[in-house]
């Protein structure tokens, strides 16, 4: 029996099952079924494409704020052949998610692989991203991106050399060459970092952008691949304040703060680090909400993913999660989630990682 048929009938039984359209699932796999004979391919209707995503978002085992999973907002994108018309529907998707503060998790959904072809692919790792540097050893921006950036310097783009360039978008039609466009700087939404008590903070110079839109994983629904379905949610703020900002491999941050706080760093039994932490990811839980932009502290977050693990035990789904992900981290201890195991089954539909064609 062919493969790919096998996966479709799962998904449709799964979902026709979900939106209670039981009836309706003979004749559509009757419809698949000759589809697939005379193709080798299917095409999802648009509620199949919108539900399967939702249950992708619902299955990523990493995710923590997988509670909202039914209120993900589709773009179908999958019409969408020319460049032009792929930048427009990104710079769209900025927009609309970002809904002046008030984020709205959104997915836009390009056209799936077929016949070993790749229509559309996007290269950034998230739509909106700051550039790195490596000038002779000083390092300047954000070291995650030092080999985007110099992909991007290839293809004729050129920053400013600061901390806090916004990269291009860079996509790839057809398996075809490299295409580049910059985002507009009024549709990209960003926030300067202040602390509620320390005033020394601001001189910090820090700042974020407000909606992390991921668009490098392939979505996969029924046996259908979707190379380019960048989704985005809003922040845990943890991921900015205890990881963008103090590894020691991202902005590296650590020692200033504890400067500006005069902590004493001459010995780690201080914890000074932890100190200087705390307030550095107070400071961005600070200034997101002062500024009305979306984003949950650890501690809500843990909250909210109990509440997703009950309902998903009131509809007799098993829940899956990877423990090593899910504990946030700053202080995991003081989550639930820190205490207890979780099934780190793989469940479709789903997210891939995918080849990155730079390094
Ligand atoms: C609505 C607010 C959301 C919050 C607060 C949230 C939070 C998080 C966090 C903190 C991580 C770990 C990221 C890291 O440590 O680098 C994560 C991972 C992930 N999230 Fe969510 N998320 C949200 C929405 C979404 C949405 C809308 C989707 C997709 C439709 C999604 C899919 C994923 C996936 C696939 C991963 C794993 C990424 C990887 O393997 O690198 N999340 N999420
Ligand atoms: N809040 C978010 N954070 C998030 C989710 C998935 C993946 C990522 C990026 N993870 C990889 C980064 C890059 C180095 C280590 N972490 C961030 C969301 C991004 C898109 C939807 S929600």
């Amino acid at each position: 029996m062919n493969e790919l048929y096998l996966q479709a009938e799962e998904f449709i039984n799964k979902t026709y099952k979900e939106l209670n359209k039981e009836e309706l699932i003979p004749k559509r796999l009757k419809e698949i079924e000759h589809e697939i004979e005379t193709s080798n391919h299917y095409n999802h209707t648009f509620e199949e494409l919108e539900h399967g995503a939702k249950m992708a978002w619902r299955n990523a085992n990493k995710c923590i704020g997988r509670l909202f999973w039914n209120t993900l907002s589709i773009k179908d994108a999958r019409e969408i052949r020319e460049d032009d018309h792929v930048f427009e529907a990104l710079e769209s998707h900025v927009r609309y998610a970002t809904n002046k503060g008030k984020i709205r998790p959104t997915m836009t959904i390009f056209a799936p692989r077929r016949k070993g072809h790749t229509p559309v692919r996007i290269i950034n790792h998230q739509i909106i991203r700051y550039a790195g540097y490596n000038f002779n050893n000083e390092i300047i921006g954000d070291p995650d991106s030092i080999p985007f950036t110099k992909l991007c310097q290839s293809l004729g783009w050129q920053g400013e050399g600061s901390h806090f360039d916004l990269l291009p978008l860079v996509i790839q039609l057809n398996d075809g060459e490299l295409v580049w466009r910059s985002l507009q700087e009024k549709d990209v939404l960003q926030v300067d970092i202040s602390h509620p008590e320390l005033p020394d903070m601001n001189d910090l110079g820090l700042k974020w952008y407000a909606v992390p839109i991921i668009s490098d994983m392939l979505l996969e629904i029924g046996g259908i691949r979707y190379p380019a379905a960048p989704f985005n949610g809003w922040y845990m703020g943890t991921e900015i304040g205890a990881r963008n900002f103090a590894d020691e491999s991202r902005y590296n941050c650590l020692l200033a703060v504890a400067e500006t706080m005069e902590l004493d760093t001459s010995k780690a039994s201080t914890l000074w680090k932890d100190r200087a932490l705390v307030e550095l990811n107070r400071a961005v839980l600070y200034s997101f909400q002062k500024v009305g932009v979306s984003i949950v502290d650890h501690h809500t977050a843990a909250e909210q993913f109990k509440k997703f693990e009950k309902n998903e035990q009131v509809a007799n789904r098993e829940l899956t999660g990877t423990w090593s992900w899910l504990i946030p981290p700053v202080s995991p201890a003081v989550t639930h989630i820190f205490h207890k195991e979780y099934n780190d089954q793989f469940v479709s539909p789903n997210f891939h990682y995918q080849n990155r064609i730079y390094n």
